[in-house]
């Protein structure tokens, strides 16, 4: 092999292997850089790796403030809110249905909002704050078909947070006919609720709209805005709520008219308490709607809804059933205490005599006026109606306003009953009412008291005109500036039942008219004013007749269905609920009617306080009313007569306002004698004591008795006895001969009576001698102190004993008739025969010297004042009787 060839091999290989080691050494210096600029990656990593870490730390920190924070406000967000929510809806407005029960929410003037689910705002917990809904007061409702459930949540917590009869719902329902809101029905029973099917539209739209406008003009009368102002501005809401439910009702599809009349109650409705729910398809929105939606409502805003379940059925049906029960037993009635003032006996009654009775349509106290105008009034209404009623209430709200000085009343009850007798003094109750003077009660068959208390007004507005006329006043309030010291309080009658006074074509009917047109014409100016009450004003013959009469009462009082007391085309008081009256002070027109809710003030309860308190404020001098009643018989008094001039006898008690005994002088005069006529034995017997007792109260006395009616023994004899106790010089005689025989020895000047049961039964025995005799002791005995009180059965026997068809009746001066018809009377009566028909207790006395008719009196009780029968027989001590 060539040299070069070697050489040029060595060489290459000598070079390679250079180039071996510097790769090697390239290679082993290339591995330390990339092993050291590993390592120092690997450093970085970790020092970047535990930044990250310690930032992430501080973000999550930071993160978990952020979020606890935004928590903590959400919560209290939520806490506000549902504090706000349960202020503006508490109760039966918001309850669950578990704790669910109806209770009015009489404190709150406006109505609350109602909720009908939860709002999904904040974290999930359980007392998310409730979704309300306004609508009583304040909006119509739009309820989208997804969430028509809610409705009868919405309408039970409408009914059972307001007062019963409050909230009044209307269902329109063209689908289904009421089939929605079956649980509801109950209502329609008490007429909360009225189902109303497709053929009932138009009436259904037409009604509410009357309804809104007669609010509008006779409730707000322009003086408030709404319903709402008014209730906030009185604290009482006259009017219920309406709601108008239209279910499916698909309004745009309606007629134009009627979607007319729907947009004139949504624009109007609110104002008046009139308020549509519209359940699926409506017509255009308006600001007043407020809408739901199964996830939204218009006041959730952007948080979504959980609409709550709608109540139980059960629950739904038993609150109806309980509602309807309690609307059909009627409204609760206004309060007796309402109408009476904190204080009292504040106000004057110069100009006249005002009281609230009851509470008008527009929540406020409506008054009674009395003065000269109007000054008399007129209250009718059907038996139960609540006249009486209405009676107690005036007299209530006037006595607590008016000082006993101011105010004074007479009160006549025509009823069978007792009705004015609460205001005296009772045995239970020993409190009287300060105002009242006369009270008269059970008078249906003594109208004779009507008369008397008409007559006692009569004389006293005599001397009222006189007074006027002295002051130069023309009526009572100028009187009573003229004579500032003078006692002049406005007198109030109230006769109820009057037409018992005024029916029938008697004496005491004509009277009593022409009375009651004086007392009506002059008393305006005196201060005299009549109240006259009646079942049935219609039938008063007197007072239609009498147009002057009936024209002075100009204010009306109308009860429920009261005829004829109103104008002919004023039908108010057939339209007016049970407790409710029409007042009217223009003689019954109709622009002039008020109607009003009267409290309940029959009721001792309610009474009782106000009669009490009165009594306790009553003035030291103030008398307790004097109480007729007719159906209690009086008992003879034992205070002894103070007779003026000749000695006199009791023959029974009058019928007047004093109740005064009636008495007969017996003078010289011939013939001053007293016959009792008629069968009734006890009453005649207590005639004959009364005379004579109070006579030998009076002064010393003889009698005589002689009793031939065996019936009438025992009560003679007892009188017998009672006289000798008084140390009468007392002569039982058993023989009528030896009476008319002996009357004239006379052993000293004492009067002498001779009482005389029963003659008649004897007289057939005396002979004409003996009858002679008789009358000749009727006729003169008087001159000599000798008087007759005799008890005959019949006037024929009498007639018989004084001289029989010939008789003359000079022999007997007084007559007292018990059982005897008037036409009976004729021979012994004055002028045209008697129109008197016997009744129990009563008796018609007629005395020649002092009367010009006859008067009826009641015979006084004597059983008292008699020893008893038993302890005579025994002997016991006659004052143990
Ligand atoms: N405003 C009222 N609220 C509640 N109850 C009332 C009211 N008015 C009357 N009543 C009741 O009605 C009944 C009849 O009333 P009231 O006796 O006053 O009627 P009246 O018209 O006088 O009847 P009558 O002539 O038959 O006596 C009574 O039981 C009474 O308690």
């Amino acid at each position: 092999m060539p040299g070069w060839r070697k050489r040029l091999s060595d060489r290459f290989s000598e070079e390679l292997a250079l180039a071996r080691g510097s790769v090697r050494r390239l290679a082993a210096s290339a591995t330390v850089a990339a092993g050291a600029a590993a390592s120092s990656a690997s450093a970085a990593l970790g020092d970047a790796r535990a930044k990250q870490a310690a930032l992430s730390a501080s973000h999550r920190k930071v993160l978990n403030t952020i979020t606890d924070k935004a928590e903590v406000d959400i919560a209290k967000a939520v806490d506000t809110l549902t504090l706000v929510c349960e202020r503006l809806s508490d109760g039966p407005a918001a309850e669950h249905w578990s704790q669910w029960n109806p209770r009015p929410y009489p404190h709150r003037a406006q109505a609350g909002l109602f909720r009908v689910g939860r709002l999904l705002v904040g974290p999930e917990r359980d007392d998310q704050p409730p979704a309300l809904v306004p609508l009583l007061d304040h909006s119509h409702l739009r309820i989208a078909a997804d969430a028509e459930p809610v409705l009868p949540g919405i309408l039970l917590r409408a009914l059972g947070s307001a007062s019963l009869g409050a909230v009044r719902l209307s269902v329109y329902d063209p689908e289904r006919l009421g089939g929605s809101l079956a649980g509801f029905a109950p209502l329609t029973r008490g007429e909360l609720l009225g189902f109303v099917g497709p053929q009932g539209l138009n009436d259904l739209l037409d009604e509410h709209i009357e309804h809104i406008r007669r609010i509008n003009a006779t409730v707000l009368a322009g003086e408030y805005a709404g319903l709402r102002e008014l209730a906030m501005a009185t604290g009482r809401r006259p009017e219920p709520w309406r709601v108008l439910v239209l279910l499916g009702a698909q309004p745009e599809e309606w007629k134009d008219d009627q979607r007319a009349q729907l947009a004139r109650i949504r624009r109007a409705g609110i104002a008046c308490g009139v308020h549509l729910v519209v359940v699926g398809g409506d017509v255009a929105d308006d600001t007043d709607t407020i809408t739901i939606t199964a996830e939204r409502t218009s006041l959730s805003g952007q948080a979504r809804v959980s609409l709550d379940a709608p109540p139980p059925q059960e629950l739904v049906r038993q609150t109806c059933r309980r509602m309807a029960l309690e609307a059909t037993a009627g409204p609760p009635p206004a309060r007796l205490a309402d109408l009476i003032p904190q204080t009292l006996w504040t106000d004057s009654s110069a100009g006249g005599l005002r009281a609230p009775v009851g509470e008008g349509n527009d929540g406020r106290l409506a008054e009674l006026v009395l003065g000269d105008n109007p000054p008399h009034a007129l209250i009718g209404g059907p038996s139960g109606s609540g006249k009486t009623n209405l009676l107690y209430t005036w007299l209530g709200a006037l006595t607590s306003r008016y000082h006993p000085d101011e105010l004074e009343l007479y009160l006549l009850d025509f009823k069978e009953g007792v009705s004015f007798a609460r205001f005296a003094s009772g045995r239970r109750d020993p409190s009287w009412l300060p105002h009242v003077r006369l009270i008269g009660v059970n008078v249906n068959d003594d109208r004779e008291y009507g008369l008397a208390m008409l007559r006692h007004l009569r004389d006293e507005l005599r001397r009222r005109a006189e007074a006027a006329k002295r002051h130069e006043a023309t009526k009572l309030e100028e009187l009573r500036d003229a004579d500032p010291e003078g006692r002049w309080p406005r007198l109030v009658a109230v006769v109820d039942e009057f037409q018992v006074l005024l029916d029938g074509r008697d004496a005491v009917a004509n009277e009593a008219v022409i009375l009651l047109e004086d007392l009506a014409r002059r008393g305006r100016s005196q201060g005299i004013h009549l109240v006259l009450a009646s079942q049935d004003v219609a039938g008063i013959e007197a007072l239609w007749g009498r147009p002057s009469l009936i024209a002075q009462f100009t204010l009306r009082v109308a009860l429920p269905k009261a005829r004829r007391l109103l104008a002919d085309t004023n039908t108010a008081a057939d339209e007016i609920p049970r407790f409710h009256a029409v007042l009217n002070p223009d003689s019954g027109v109709a622009g002039a009617n008020r109607i009003v809710r009267l409290p309940d003030a029959s009721d001792r309860k309610e009474w009782g306080p106000l009669q009490q308190r009165l009594w306790d404020e009553r003035p030291p001098d103030n008398d307790p009313p004097i109480l007729f009643d007719g159906d209690r018989v009086p008992v003879l008094p034992d205070t002894p007569l103070v007779p003026d001039g000749a000695p006199a006898i009791i023959v029974g008690q009058s019928i007047d306002v004093a109740s005064r005994p009636a008495t007969l002088r017996l003078t010289r005069a011939p013939g001053r004698n007293l016959a009792v006529l008629g069968t009734r034995l006890t009453e005649a017997c207590d005639i004959l004591a009364g005379a004579a007792l109070s006579l030998a109260r009076q002064l010393p006395l003889r009698a005589t008795v002689c009793c031939l009616d065996p019936d009438a023994v025992s009560s003679a004899y007892r009188l017998n006895s009672e006289l000798a106790r008084m140390d009468a010089e007392v002569d039982w005689r058993d023989s009528l001969t030896d009476v008319v025989d002996g009357w004239q020895d006379v052993p000293d000047d004492r009067l002498h009576l001779v009482l005389l049961y029963a003659p008649d039964a004897a007289s057939a025995s005396l002979g004409t001698a003996g009858r002679d005799r008789l009358r000749t002791m009727l006729m003169s005995g008087p001159e000599r102190r000798v008087h007759t009180v005799g008890w005959w059965r019949s006037v024929p026997r009498l007639r018989d004993d004084l001289g029989g068809f010939a008789a003359r009746f000079d022999a007997i001066d007084a007559w007292l008739a018990l059982d005897v018809q008037g036409t009976d009377l004729a021979p012994i009566s004055p002028g045209a025969p008697l129109a008197w028909y016997p009744r129990a207790r009563r008796a018609l006395y007629f005395d020649r010297a002092t009367h010009r008719t006859p008067e009826v009196v009641i015979p006084y009780n004597t059983e008292e004042a008699l020893p008893s029968f038993d302890n005579l027989l025994t002997g016991s001590n006659l004052n143990g009787r």
